[in-house]
């Protein structure tokens, strides 16, 4: 299967500080990618390299087989939705179809017209009139009826309420399914990808904590819980991602097999929730610096 986006060693300093560095990333296509981190991990900055928009200081990535942004061919086939979601405040909603379909040579004009039509737009409606959740989903009516094989969004909730939310993850679900269509898509909420997203880049701090399919990140990772100062605590070389104390218990997230547990400790599975915040542990990235 070939891979939607791969990066070896890709970096990008902005003067003296990296925005992105060491980046290994191969997303094999056909999956939705939450790509996940705090503010100012390097998301946005790893999307607009993806774009074309930057270029890397170190590393290189290639996007569907080629460089980013090389020429017509490649621009038609990756879409993208930046973040705010961009629209022109003073066209109208049937203006910015009539745009799309000017600019891109594989518009989809039926698949635009049909979900505007299915969300309820009004296609004389001036988009600066619109509500932030209507002009994210214009955006993103934007960036499918393009038809492209891969479709990056750049925090496209952040600003939603958790109802229109979850209409924009479902609308982008239903679109991925029926358009055979990569999405690599940005947050800082992993709640939002939870039901969204089945492979994941875990950004911290400028380098990729953990990347993989999200089934398979559940199932190689478990939460171990017993007493502290155990002289028959597992033997966890090398497998720790983070460890938490109180006076009497020690937990650990730990991922690859399971090893031999004495009888006070019990092992239990992970959410993807915990999982991220476990590869966001403030100590664990402190051994890193
Ligand atoms: N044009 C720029 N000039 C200098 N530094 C920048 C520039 N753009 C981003 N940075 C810095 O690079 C780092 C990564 O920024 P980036 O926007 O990629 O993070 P992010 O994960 O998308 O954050 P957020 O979730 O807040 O959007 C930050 O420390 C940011 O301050």
């Amino acid at each position: 299967m070939s891979a939607v986006l791969e990066a070896h060693g890709l970096g990008k300093r902005y003067g003296r500080r990296w925005a992105l560095r060491d980046c290994t990333i191969d997303i094999p296509e056909g999956h939705v990618t939450g790509l996940v981190g705090p503010n100012g991990a390097g998301k946005t900055t790893l999307l607009k390299l993806a774009t074309g928009l930057l270029e890397p200081t170190t590393g290189g990535i290639d996007v569907l087989g080629g460089r980013p942004a090389a020429g017509p061919a490649q621009l038609a086939r990756v879409g993208f939705v930046a973040q705010d979601t961009p629209v022109y405040a003073a066209l109208t909603v049937a203006e910015h179809l009539r745009l799309g379909a000017r600019l891109n040579p594989g518009w989809d004009a039926a698949l635009a017209r049909d979900r505007i039509a299915a969300l309820g737009l009004d296609p004389g409606q001036r988009a600066g009139r619109l509500s932030g959740g209507q002009r994210a989903q214009l955006a993103l009516t934007l960036g499918l009826a393009k038809r492209p094989d891969l479709l990056i969004l750049d925090e496209p909730v952040a600003s939603l309420d958790p109802l229109a939310r979850r209409e924009f993850l479902q609308g982008l679900m239903e679109a991925t399914a029926e358009h055979r269509l990569s999405v690599v898509l940005s947050s800082h909420l992993v709640s939002d990808l939870e039901r969204t997203c089945d492979y994941l880049i875990v950004l911290v701090e400028s380098r990729v904590q953990v990347i993989g399919r999200t089934e398979d990140l559940l199932a190689g990772h478990h939460r171990l819980t017993g007493p502290r100062h155990d002289p028959a605590a597992p033997l966890l070389d090398g497998q720790v991602v983070s460890a938490r104390h109180t006076e009497r218990q020690s937990t650990f997230v730990v991922h690859g097999d399971l090893p031999g547990l004495g009888p006070a400790w019990t092992a239990s599975p992970l959410g993807l929730e915990d999982l991220v915040l476990a590869y966001m542990d403030h100590s664990r990235l402190e051994a890193q610096r």
